[in-house]
């Protein structure tokens, strides 16, 4: 959420308000951008999947539409939300990643995960419903840490095979059952590199729509160990001095704070924002 834009549940009954318009290809976009006016949108009698309102921008309701198929209305194309995220204005990410996150829910949620019947959406609530199992299904958030691992100049980097050629970031990983945030973070920087650290501390949180992570940022000094990669999630794995570093992850990301933060601290500059 941001100063303009709110998350709300509103009854998809009611005409009016802004669309976006989401497929299997990302979100439609015209010269104007990614949000719509919802009426002139229905009257080109688009074959909408599901329909949820979702929020506010500068006040106007807005609605997310997922289409079957994914044909773009003339004038329009699909844009994923990676590019959203990488380029144009933080708003705009922040409404479609949310919608992405919902539609995602929406999609994956039509039956009850317990006796398979379809769900109905709930009004004014975001869940669907069994009414055979009294079972409502929430959007999922899959809590995730990220920690930058450093060792007084030198900061830990890795790359997965699954990164962008030459980029190097932080350890990351997805919480499982049993553990706390700490728990989690020592077992990953464990398995993936194979070193122990310490004093752990929080720095931030960011929200994360590919599909539905909750990023728990963190700072952790180097304790001991030698430098072990994972074989298949780990390519590269070495020490940066804070003055040589390799490309890094996107300017918005979480995993470009924590690095852009500790440099500055280590090289009194002034320090970054992170984006949320
Ligand atoms: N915003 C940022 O700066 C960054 C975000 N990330 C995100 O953090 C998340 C975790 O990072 P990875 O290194 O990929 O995780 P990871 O180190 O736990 O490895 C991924 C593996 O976890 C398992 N997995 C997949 N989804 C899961 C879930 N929802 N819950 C539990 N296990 C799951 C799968 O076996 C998958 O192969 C990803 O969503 C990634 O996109 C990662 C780095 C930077
Ligand atoms: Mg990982
Ligand atoms: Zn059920």
């Amino acid at each position: 959420m941001s100063a303009r834009w709110t998350t709300a549940v509103l009854d998809t009954n009611v005409s009016g308000g802004l669309v976006v318009v989401r497929s299997a290809e990302g979100f439609m976009v015209d010269a104007n951008g990614a949000l719509f006016p919802r009426d002139w949108f229905k009257r080109q009698e688009p074959d909408i999947r599901f329909e949820h309102g979702i929020g506010h921008y500068d006040g106007q309701p807005v609605y997310l539409a997922e289409l079957h198929g994914a044909q773009a209305l003339p004038g329009c194309s699909w844009r994923g939300l990676r590019q959203f995220m990488l380029e144009g204005d933080f708003d705009t990410y922040k409404i479609l990643g949310y919608a992405a996150q919902i539609a995602t829910w929406a999609r994956e949620h039509r039956f009850c995960g317990s006796c398979g019947q379809a769900m109905t959406q709930v009004p004014r609530e975001r869940a669907m419903y069994c009414e055979p199992c009294d079972l409502r299904s929430y959007p999922r958030i899959s809590p995730s840490m990220i920690v930058l691992v450093t060792r007084g100049d030198e900061i830990l980097l890795a790359r997965s095979p699954r990164f962008v050629t030459g980029v190097y970031s932080t350890l990351a990983g997805f919480a499982e059952p049993g553990e706390s945030a700490e728990d989690c973070l020592v077992r990953e920087v464990r398995e993936e590199v194979a070193l122990e650290v310490q004093n752990i501390q929080y720095v931030g949180s960011q929200c994360w729509p590919f599909p539905h992570s909750m990023m728990l940022g963190f700072h952790a000094e180097y304790a001991g160990g030698e430098i072990v990669m994972q074989p298949d999630e780990i390519e590269d794995a070495r020490w940066f001095r804070v003055d040589a570093l390799p490309p890094l992850p996107a300017g918005r990301s979480i995993a470009r704070y924590l690095i852009d933060l500790y440099v500055a601290r280590r090289l009194g500059l002034p320090e970054p924002v992170l984006p949320r």
